[in-house]
């Protein structure tokens, strides 16, 4: 577990215990404080962790002291108070200065193990609320795997934020956003930033599956099991036991296997094709899709039940077109092989001006298959228009051809322009919805409807 802690204990030999056990438990970011004084300064200059263990009796000053000190000045840091007082008028007047629980020595690693975890359950939900309220940009506690995301958009910070709330966790997350939007890359990053990144992560494309092939797919087989099976076979289920299980493009699994799917999912249990053993497994869920679930439950295509199995957690990717201020970075990150991206020149003007135009309907991928090919086309010099594929100087052309004639304005349909309306308000106003239905003079509902339609929640 990734998550920071701090011990705070006048009794060395205790804070060591206590040291074991937080490391047997999986913590790996522990601070043992032997000084509550040097604790309450350090919390007053602005030091925070996830959670504090806090004793109750030390000389300097008080467990009671230093919670409230804690509280005062990083509210989002979770307390469990650890006491040889056994005392019920203590225990609530901790709960009531905002310790989360109470634990009276000695404490057993299991009693232990499980207030932390439920501790930091609470508090992973609690900043996910916060996340929802902040106006500010959220910074990221674990930054190295989701180094290979490149953004500047603020929209996708919020979303990386998130994703790494979501990763400390078990919970499913469902991955929606239109294809090459990097959906498989933040499932990589989420198990990376999970406390199972040193196990396996299995991708499986969902859409390549049939139902002949399912069960050995997912179970394995033992040797004989069917004709042909000369070997026994290690499935995905068996093979990414305690790591996680990426499940691409599950909008395309046949209705059939859905069913099969949902089994898996709630049983964790499976038995590989000609034995009768059944088998445990430990897995992390991640799916991802470029379809509307929602719309393909009512046309019922899609299991209602295990849609709300995969969506633990749903992060849903916006196209590169609603995010234009990547696309730079992006441009730069995509050719820093090639050229010296910290000087302008390895891009001409008018090829960069056509690139940041352009709509992208096959996304990032899209962007950068355009840039691997316009670095073939010209071989070590700066990129530039005649560099750039075919299409995207017709779109420029249509855009330049179709642009205002002295006196009129471009005419866009009418949805096209609303929808844009519409993300800008609600991207002015901090996406605070009220205030941007008020603006917009449309009812509160009409305005979730019509974000949600855009997939923005
Ligand atoms: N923010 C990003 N920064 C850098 N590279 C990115 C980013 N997003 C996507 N890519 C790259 O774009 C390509 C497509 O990404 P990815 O395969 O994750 O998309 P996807 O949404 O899963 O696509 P599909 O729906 O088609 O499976 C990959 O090469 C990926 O590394």
């Amino acid at each position: 577990m990734n998550s920071s802690v701090v011990v705070i204990d006048d009794d060395r030999d205790y804070l060591e215990i206590l040291g074991r056990k937080l490391a047997e438990i999986g913590l790996k970011r522990v601070r043992l404080e032997e000084s509550s004084l040097r604790m309450a300064d350090e919390v007053k200059k602005g030091a925070a962790f996830d959670l504090a263990l806090i004793d109750m009796t030390m000389p300097e000053m008080d467990g009671m002291q230093l919670l409230e000190t804690i509280k005062a000045n990083s509210p989002s840091t979770e307390c469990i108070m650890v006491t040889a007082i056994n005392e019920a008028r203590i225990a609530v007047e901790c709960l009531n200065k905002g310790a989360y629980d109470y634990l009276v020595k000695p404490v057993a690693t299991e009693d232990l193990s499980l207030a932390i975890k439920r501790t930091l359950e609470r508090k992973r939900l609690l900043d996910l609320l916060d996340l929802e309220k902040r106006d500010d940009l959220p910074t990221l506690e674990n930054e190295a795997p989701f180094k290979p995301i490149i953004t500047q958009s603020k929209k996708m910070m919020r979303i990386l934020k998130e994703a790494e709330l979501h990763a400390a966790s078990l919970v499913p997350v469902l991955i929606t956003g239109e294809s090459g939007t990097g959906k498989e890359l933040l499932a990589r990053a989420i198990h990376g930033a999970s406390p199972r990144a040193q196990q396996p992560f299995t991708p499986i494309n969902m859409s390549s599956l049939t139902s002949s092939l399912f069960e050995a797919e997912f179970f394995g087989h033992t040797k004989g099991a069917f004709t042909g099976a000369e070997n026994g076979r290690v499935g995905y289920l068996e093979y990414t036991n305690k790591g996680t299980l990426f499940l691409d493009e599950i909008g395309d699994l046949p209705l059939p296997l859905q069913g099969k799917l949902l089994r898996v999912l709630q049983d964790g249990e499976f038995t590989r094709l000609g034995s009768s053993n059944r088998q445990k497994v430990d897995l992390r869920f991640i799916a991802a899709t470029n379809e509307n679930l929602e719309q393909m439950i009512v046309q019922k295509r899609f299991r209602k039940d295990l849609y709300y199995r995969i969506r633990g957690g749903w992060l849903h990717l916006p196209p590169l077109r609603e995010r234009r201020e990547d696309i730079f970075p992006l441009v730069r990150k995509f050719l820093e092989k090639y050229y010296d991206v910290n000087h302008s020149g390895f891009i001409e003007k008018e090829a960069l001006e056509r690139l940041m135009q352009y709509p992208y309907p096959g996304n990032i991928r899209e962007l950068k298959s355009i840039l691997q090919s316009a670095t073939n086309l010209a071989r070590g010099a700066p990129i530039n228009e005649t560099h750039l594929p075919s299409h995207i100087m017709a779109a420029h052309k249509e855009c330049v051809e179709e642009g205002p004639a002295s006196g009129s304005i471009p005419i866009r349909p009418l949805a096209e322009v609303e929808k844009e309306y519409i993300l800008k308000a609600y991207e002015q106003t901090g996406e605070n919805k009220s205030k941007s239905a008020r603006l917009l003079g449309i009812g509160l509902n009409t305005l979730r409807r019509k974000l949600a339609s855009y997939g923005t929640q």
